[in-house]
């Protein structure tokens, strides 16, 4: 029986400004993204049946045709008709340790590496542009989540430009345990509270107006210089979430108090994440938040940079 075991790193975004809306009813970015070796492990499997099983550790991740590992299946089969006669079905078991629902990209990060997976097990040769494509038919984050390192994205996400990442930086993340934040709501709240801040509706005048704000953030990569890294942070989606979520606010708050390079919500939320030089120093502010907040149901993990989005293991 063949197998590929990955694993699929989850993401957060040193930079999020939103620069317009988009006919397709989505909008348009310029992000900074930042793969993490907070990451899950996705294998596929070869199936008798010509049918695709998911399996999830997970109680609040569906197994059904709405998994974005499913649907990254399904979209494999949809344009190579005759695969599962040829292979027969295959069993995609995902090992959860990305939160789920928390602004770290899970869902495409598994959908990234069911398309990697399922390239070698079924052979088909696919290249690094076909993947990209069909990733982003998936979702917008899936193009980024199957390369991983440092990239800026543009247009709705899935447009990227990679850049020189800064490997070394900690991360410190935390989340409320029984909290998650829909992306389709965040992004209609920005659309209904702030569309009349766009500066034009000329959105590639936009584009190159925003790419000269994110130009602090990439000449601070560029110099590998983690303080000013933590001093260009920005997301233009903490405008509705915070706001809407007073204790992811507080949250916020208590991190950045605390210290570190800088802080941050990541995506859509509801993780905020706050950068660290050192190990040592990430591990601190770890004790700190979780002693300060002690009374509520907080999840924190500690993380690295990491260059890479989906990688096969050995
Ligand atoms: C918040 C981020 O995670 C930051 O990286 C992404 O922008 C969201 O990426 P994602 O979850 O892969 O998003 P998708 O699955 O493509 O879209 C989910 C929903 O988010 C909204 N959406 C997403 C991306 C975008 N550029 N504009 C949007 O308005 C749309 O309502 C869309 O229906
Ligand atoms: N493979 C999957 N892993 C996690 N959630 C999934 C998956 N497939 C579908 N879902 C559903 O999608 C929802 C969002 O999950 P996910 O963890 O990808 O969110 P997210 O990290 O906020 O994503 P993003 O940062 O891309 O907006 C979940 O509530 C879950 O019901």
């Amino acid at each position: 029986m063949r197998l590929y075991s990955l694993l699929a790193a989850a993401k957060i975004n040193l930079y999020l400004e939103i620069i317009g809306d988009r006919p397709d009813g989505f909008h348009e970015l310029v992000m900074v993204m930042q793969s993490v070796d907070l990451a899950d492990r996705v294998t596929v499997r070869s199936l008798g049946p010509e049918t695709i099983r998911i399996r999830c550790d997970h109680p609040e991740v569906p197994t059904d045709g709405s998994n974005l590992a499913y649907r990254a299946a399904a979209l494999l089969v949809e344009e190579f008709p005759n695969i599962m006669a040829k292979y027969g079905g295959v069993e995609i078991t995902i090992e959860k340790h990305i939160p789920v629902g928390a602004g770290l990209a899970g869902g495409s990060a598994n959908a990234a590496a069911v398309l990697v997976g399922l390239d070698l097990l079924w052979d088909l040769g696919l290249t690094q542009l076909e993947l990209q494509t069909l990733g982003a038919r998936l979702g917008s984050d899936v193009p980024f989540s199957l390369v991983g390192g440092t990239a800026i994205a543009t247009g709705r996400g899935e447009q990227l430009d990679f850049l020189y990442g800064l490997d070394g930086l900690w991360v410190l993340l935390a989340k409320y345990r029984q909290l998650s934040v829909s992306t389709p709501w965040a992004y209609q709240g920005y659309r209904q509270q702030f569309s009349h801040t766009y500066v034009s509706d000329d959105v590639s005048r936009q584009a190159r107006q925003a790419r000269v704000r994110s130009g602090a953030m990439v000449t601070a990569l560029g110099r590998q210089d983690g303080h000013q890294i933590g001093q260009a942070l920005q997301n233009d989606l903490e405008n509705v979430v915070l706001p809407a979520y007073p204790q992811v606010d507080r949250l916020r708050q208590v991190m950045a108090e605390m210290g570190g390079l800088g802080t941050l919500m990541s995506g859509s939320g509801p993780t905020v994440f706050t950068l660290a030089a050192t190990l040592e120093e990430a591990e601190t502010l770890k004790h700190q938040v979780s002693e300060r907040l002690a009374d509520t149901d907080l999840e924190l993990w500690v993380a690295r940079f990491t260059p890479t989005g989906v990688r096969l293991m050995d």
